[in-house]
């Protein structure tokens, strides 16, 4: 943490504790330390004109090393591989899939590489990167290959389920232009013999798989597959529409398999590789263990060189608490700016990502930070562009439309301009690749330590700099035990919630005005509280005692509601929150009543009105599950 905010929050009286993570800080010793690129010539040069990379790093050197080793040996090897986050390693299975396919290709026409994707916009992202990749002429080397013609398809839920078809079945070419957008040429340029890649989110290719032959037809070869963030393909219930995929590609002892994440200690990931890694002695990767590597931490995972700080502050303080960390963040970062004798590098614009563990959660956030001074919301459409003089905020999260996701995607990609905060949940946690986000807060616990991983990843990539926050309500602090005791360190360091700065209190009023704002103007603002409960029920420390009274003083103190919603019985049943204290079924219980004895009313209009039936999702974990998957009721709307 930058050490002013360090000394900004130092206040006996506040009943907000922050503990700093016992982690030191130190630099990212290990990145780009291979001058050499290990691929075949056309592909290096792709790097190296298309990237402007010149060095690889340490997971692309071994993943190509191992490639490598075993093409020397004329021998199939498959692939295990885990690598801290932000190194690099989607270049090092699109680099290395694409060198397997062009020694050894099989039909032209076919799809050679699949690539499974947990999230729709990390397949949109991979596949863009394996577009850049292949703009280039692979085969002059190449003697089997002799036309330039590849094509790169992303099939994921939200979009027309017809332009995937026609990308999947017709081979044209899709052209990069620098300017990140791709044009597809002509039906009379598109030519065969080019590499074939399709990136997919698992429900809808076996959609399409199921009904559509000639989909079936071009997979039916597939020489190389890859399984991305594969440990959460399988936490987010994915294993049987992936088998159900399985069975219309090629046998595991027929093809090259990869799997890949910066985590891979879930049970399911042994289960999965055991069958589908056969290829033996697999080239077991993992470059984790290293350097970087926090002192004293049980866990490889993290990255020393980002500073973690994990807060735990009651709900009331959260919308102050998170605008000010923006708000100090924001004036702080420039200051860092380094001034050498010949030049000034410009100040990095601040880029934060807050992570939200619900969508309900997110668009609140967004909807009471656009509402505060100096802070506007750049994800409206048509608003998309950003305004120097403003913090834009940009909402991002499974209950939008697919397009304005995407768009609001690459509005807050593209802006480096102006200080930026994305407020989205997971469905921005894994493998997606916002450039230079020097800030990452996580609202309330993480579903697990790996996302925890994941969500701080976001920032300090490519080893760039960047710096953590955790922030948690004493009652979630239960949810914290399964993660590692060496990340969450003791050391205690005191806040700045009862600051009686002048400019303190001002800003404390307008948050508090902007929460009243929403409560008044935003309909719906209670979803946000049955969302929470459907979180919270999800895990695994849960404390179901607790729960009532817990989301009680989230609606009152964070919400500002002024009574507690109401649960249908069947909906309390579903959650298993029959009988609990501060729980409401078939009523609405207002503040006055004890929060220990909540008086039962009638059935009121208002809260829910029976069942979740998609309404308040859990969390983001909701979308993308095909009919097979093991879905909850609160899960089965919208998509990742
Ligand atoms: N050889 C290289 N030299 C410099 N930068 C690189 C190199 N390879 C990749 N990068 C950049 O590093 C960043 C992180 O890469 P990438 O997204 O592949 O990481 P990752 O390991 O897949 O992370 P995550 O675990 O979060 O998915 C990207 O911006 C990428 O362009």
């Amino acid at each position: 943490m930058h050490p002013q905010l360090v000394r900004s929050l130092t206040c006996r009286t506040s009943p907000l504790r922050l503990h700093r993570f016992s982690i030191q800080v130190r630099l990212d010793s290990t990145w780009s330390t291979h001058p050499s690129l290990a691929a075949t010539p056309s592909l290096k040069t792709s790097l190296q004109s298309n990237f402007g990379y010149d060095q690889m790093t340490p997971v692309q050197k071994q993943v190509l090393d191992a490639v490598h080793g075993s093409e020397a040996a004329g021998k199939r090897r498959d692939m295990l591989v885990r690598a801290k986050t932000g190194t690099g390693k989607t270049l090092a299975f699109l680099v290395a899939a694409i060198q397997l396919v062009l020694k050894n290709p099989v039909k032209p026409t076919g799809v050679s590489i699949l690539v499974f994707s947990p999230t729709r916009e990390l397949a949109v992202q991979t596949a863009n990167e394996a577009r850049r990749l292949l703009d280039i002429d692979l085969h002059r080397k190449h003697s089997h290959h002799p036309a330039h013609g590849h094509n790169v398809t992303v099939i994921v839920g939200g979009e027309s389920k017809g332009r995937q078809i026609d990308g999947i079945q017709n081979l044209k070419h899709v052209e990069y232009n620098p300017k990140n957008k791709f044009k597809r040429k002509s039906e009379a340029d598109s030519i065969t013999g080019g590499i074939e890649v399709v990136v997919a989110t698992p429900g809808r290719l076996e959609d399409l798989l199921n009904t559509v032959e000639p989909v079936r037809k071009r997979l039916q070869d597939v020489q190389v597959v890859i399984f991305d963030e594969a440990d959460q393909l399988l936490d987010m219930g994915f294993q049987s529409t992936i088998q159900s995929i399985l069975q219309h590609i090629p046998t595991p002892q027929n093809r090259h398999t990869f799997m890949f994440s910066a985590t891979l200690s879930s049970p399911s990931i042994r289960a999965l590789a055991s069958t589908q890694l056969v290829n033996k002695p697999v080239h077991e990767i993992d470059t984790t263990n290293d350097a970087t590597t926090p002192a004293g931490t049980q866990t490889t995972d993290l990255h020393a060189h980002i500073p973690q700080t994990y807060a735990l502050a009651e709900y009331k303080h959260w919308p102050y608490l998170l605008t000010k960390l923006i708000k100090t963040h924001v004036e702080t970062l420039p200051q860092k700016t380094t001034t050498t004798t010949t030049s000034t590098t410009t100040p990095p614009q601040p880029r934060i990502i807050l992570f939200c563990n619900t969508s309900k959660q997110a668009a609140y956030f967004s909807k009471l930070l656009t509402r505060l001074p100096s802070f506007r919301s750049a994800s409206e459409s048509g608003r998309l562009k950003p305004l120097p003089t403003h913090i834009n905020i940009y909402e991002l999260h499974a209950r939008l439309e697919q397009s304005r996701r995407a768009r609001v995607s690459d509005a807050f990609r593209a802006n480096t301009t102006s200080p930026s905060v994305l407020v989205t949940t997971d469905v921005s946690a894994r493998g997606v690749d916002y450039p230079d986000v020097s800030l990452v807060v996580q609202v309330g616990p993480p579903s697990s330590f790996e996302q925890y991983v994941h969500r701080v990843g976001r920032t300090g990539r490519a080893g760039k700099s960047g710096e953590g926050v955790l922030l948690v309500d004493p009652y979630e602090k239960g949810f914290m035990r399964g993660m590692d005791d060496g990340v969450v360190g003791s050391e205690v360091i005191d806040s700045w919630v009862e600051s009686e700065d002048p400019k303190d209190l001002a800003l404390r009023e307008s948050v508090e005005k902007a929460g009243r704002d929403v409560v008044a103007e935003v309909e719906g603002v209670e979803d946000s509280y049955f969302a929470l409960l459907g979180f919270y029920t999800q895990q695994k420390f849960v404390n179901k005692a607790g729960v009532g009274l817990a989301a009680q003083r989230y609606a009152r103190d964070l919400l500002l509601l002024n009574e507690t919603p109401s649960l249908s019985l069947r909906l309390a049943q579903q959650m298993g929150l029959t009988n609990v204290k501060g729980i409401h079924v078939r009523g609405g219980g207002s503040f006055s009543d004890s929060e220990d004895s909540p008086k039962p009313r009638k059935f009121s209009a208002r809260g829910d009105k029976g069942g979740f039936k998609g309404k308040y999702e859990s969390d983001d974990r909701a979308g993308n599950k095909s009919s097979k998957g093991n879905a909850r009721p609160w899960e089965k709307r919208g998509g990742r």
